[in-house]
């Protein structure tokens, strides 16, 4: 797995999260906007030269790869290129807030155009998607164990409409690494996906013990620096 310790504080943290969600949200606003434009072919071309003249300019520092997953000295996760919540994905669906409270996780989210499947619904694969990270959170929250999905089971109960959704997710039981949960996603009128999930705390993920090192190694890095 792809992650590194950075050396942010919190209020750094907040600082860059308060330049980068807007950009992101920006980002959200190009993918509808390209969706639902009605100009013409030459408008069309036009804003094409422009956003490629954007993407120029933030290539011209880059990091390689993926975004992975950075660990701050505090060993909090920063997921910013995750693509059901990064905070620097513009196709991540809008889905930051979630609460935990009680073992239940919750979220309520709004989903446009870029999340269409049938007409005016919601494509299963993202409701798959959403509902996955809604039940990872649970599990990997709720028992303080980082989970990766093992199994998950989506059911359709009906269609779910675009617009504003709200999404649970809570823990059943626990046997050693697995963390079985259930959730669903509702619109006022009710549930429309339900889902199941047996969550791994994999073997294989760095311990504790691991990202210390590193941070002790990043530290003294520093000293040297
Ligand atoms: C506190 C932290 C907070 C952080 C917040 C983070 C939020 C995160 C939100 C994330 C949300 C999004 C998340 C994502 O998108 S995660 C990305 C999608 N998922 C994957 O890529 C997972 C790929 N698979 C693996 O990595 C491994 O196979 C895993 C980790 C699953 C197990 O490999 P490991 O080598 O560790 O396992 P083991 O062989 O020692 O078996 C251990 C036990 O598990 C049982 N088992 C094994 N496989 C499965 C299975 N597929 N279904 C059901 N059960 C399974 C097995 O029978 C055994 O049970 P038992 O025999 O003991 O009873």
């Amino acid at each position: 797995m792809n992650f590194r310790l950075v050396d942010l504080s919190a209020e750094e943290i907040a600082q860059q999260l308060s330049v980068v969600e807007p950009l992101t949200d920006s980002v959200r606003g190009l993918i509808d906007a390209v969706i639902r434009t009605e100009v013409d072919d030459d408008e069309l071309n036009a804003a094409r030269e422009q956003i490629d003249a954007i993407v120029a300019r933030l290539r011209t520092k880059q990091k390689p790869g993926s975004f992975g997953v950075q660990f701050t000295r505090e060993l909090s996760g920063l997921s910013w290129g995750n693509a059901a919540v990064g905070a620097r994905n513009g196709i991540a669906p809008p889905m930051r807030i979630v609460h935990h409270e009680d073992g239940r996780a919750t979220c309520d989210v709004e989903l446009g155009a870029a999340y269409e499947g049938p007409g005016g619904l919601v494509h299963g694969g993202v409701s798959a998607m959403l509902i996955d990270q809604l039940l990872g959170e649970a599990a990997s929250v709720g028992n303080g164990l980082p989970c990766f999905t093992g199994t998950l089971t989506v059911k359709y109960l009906r269609p779910t409409p675009l617009g504003p959704l709200s999404m649970s997710a809570e823990t059943v039981r626990r046997e050693g690494r697995k963390i079985f949960v259930r959730g669903e996603i509702c619109t006022a009128d009710g549930p429309t996906v339900t889902a199941e999930a047996i969550m791994v705390s994999p073997k294989e993920l760095p311990s504790r013990d691991q990202i210390m090192k590193l941070r002790a190694e990043l530290a003294a890095q520093d000293g040297q620096g």
